[in-house]
């Protein structure tokens, strides 16, 4: 009896331990990405979030839409502080963490400040470099980049380990997310991203929407894309925006929760891809530290 207790006590430990300790290799940085603005972006930025910390994973959000922040009032918050104020020297990165819905921390950027969506390259550059300084520990971060094909959608998905491209089924949204693939692969040496479809009707139409983007890839670009998966179009993502709440967090069993659920655990199965990249990265120093060759074993 003892002998059983005192075994349960360490399976305790051991799984305690499991669930605070950095991963050997460092945190994993997804940047999210679609060229087209509107499709669902930061939505699935947040959702993604919270379904990593359903998964266990101590979770970071960065609002990288530096001069129109979208995550904070998503979730109905008000930070004191945002990055321009980083940017300014006002405050140190750390200062500006705020806790969402269960714990999710959130870097916010600022609304309406013009200059922060025309800062120079090593001003991205100090920023990407300042979350090397945090010391809370982290498993994934989740980058919600801007709208478009900028320098900072570029540095920002240049300096994570992989780029997920939001796509929804329609022309425009198609044109620019293979724009930005194109500016990815070939201008930024981004050899691979991870493709969602979002707003669709059925796992048919997701798949069919990969199809064609791989379709015209392979023809023209040399860049691998993945399937991640859909997020249908869901009446339950209107109604939790409306109450500046995650879907997951308001109506856990919607359909896209359980989408955003699936994705995040493809996610979480991707090796990191190993070696150095050739450009700045976010937590560079973690990345490179003991163990940075070790598979990840999320
Ligand atoms: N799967 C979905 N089903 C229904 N509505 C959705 C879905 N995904 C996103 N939306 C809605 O689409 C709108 C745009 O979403 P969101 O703000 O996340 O897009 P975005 O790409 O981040 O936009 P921006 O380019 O302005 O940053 C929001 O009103 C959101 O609630």
């Amino acid at each position: 009896m003892p002998l059983l207790d005192s075994s349960k006590a360490v399976q305790r430990t051991q799984a305690a331990g499991l669930a605070t300790k950095p991963p050997a290799n460092g945190p994993r940085v997804f940047a999210v990405a679609s060229g087209k603005g509107g499709v669902g972006k930061s939505t699935i930025a947040v959702n993604l979030g919270m379904a990593m910390l359903e998964a266990q994973r101590r979770t970071m959000l960065l609002d990288a839409d530096l001069g129109l922040a979208n995550v904070d009032v998503l979730l109905g918050l008000q930070p004191s502080a945002n990055l321009s104020h980083v940017l300014e020297g006002k405050c140190t990165l750390a200062d500006t963490i705020i806790e969402g819905p269960n714990g999710l921390k959130i870097v916010p950027a600022s609304s309406g400040r013009r200059r922060m969506s025309e800062l120079t390259r090593s001003e991205h550059v100090g920023l990407i470099g300042a979350f090397s300084g945090l010391t809370d520990p982290i498993d994934v971060m989740l980058v919600d980049t801007a709208a478009g094909l900028s320098n900072s959608v570029q540095t920002f998905c240049q300096a994570s380990q992989e780029v997920l491209v939001v796509v929804c089924n329609d022309p425009a949204s198609l044109t620019d997310a293979y724009a930005l693939i194109k500016v990815l692969s070939r201008d930024c040496g981004i050899p691979r991203m991870q493709l969602i479809a979002n707003r669709v009707k059925t796992p048919g139409e997701g798949r069919e929407v990969y199809d064609n983007l791989c379709r015209v890839a392979d023809r023209f670009l040399d860049v691998t894309l993945n399937y991640l998966g859909h997020v249908p179009e869901d009446d339950k993502i209107v109604r939790s925006a409306r109450q500046q709440r995650p879907v997951l967090d308001a109506y856990p069993g919607a359909p896209s929760a359980q989408a955003f659920r699936q994705i995040a655990g493809k996610l979480l199965e991707i090796a990191p891809q190993r070696g150095a990249r050739g450009h700045i990265e976010f937590f560079v120093e973690r990345l490179v530290g003991p163990g940075a060759d070790m598979a990840m074993t999320a």
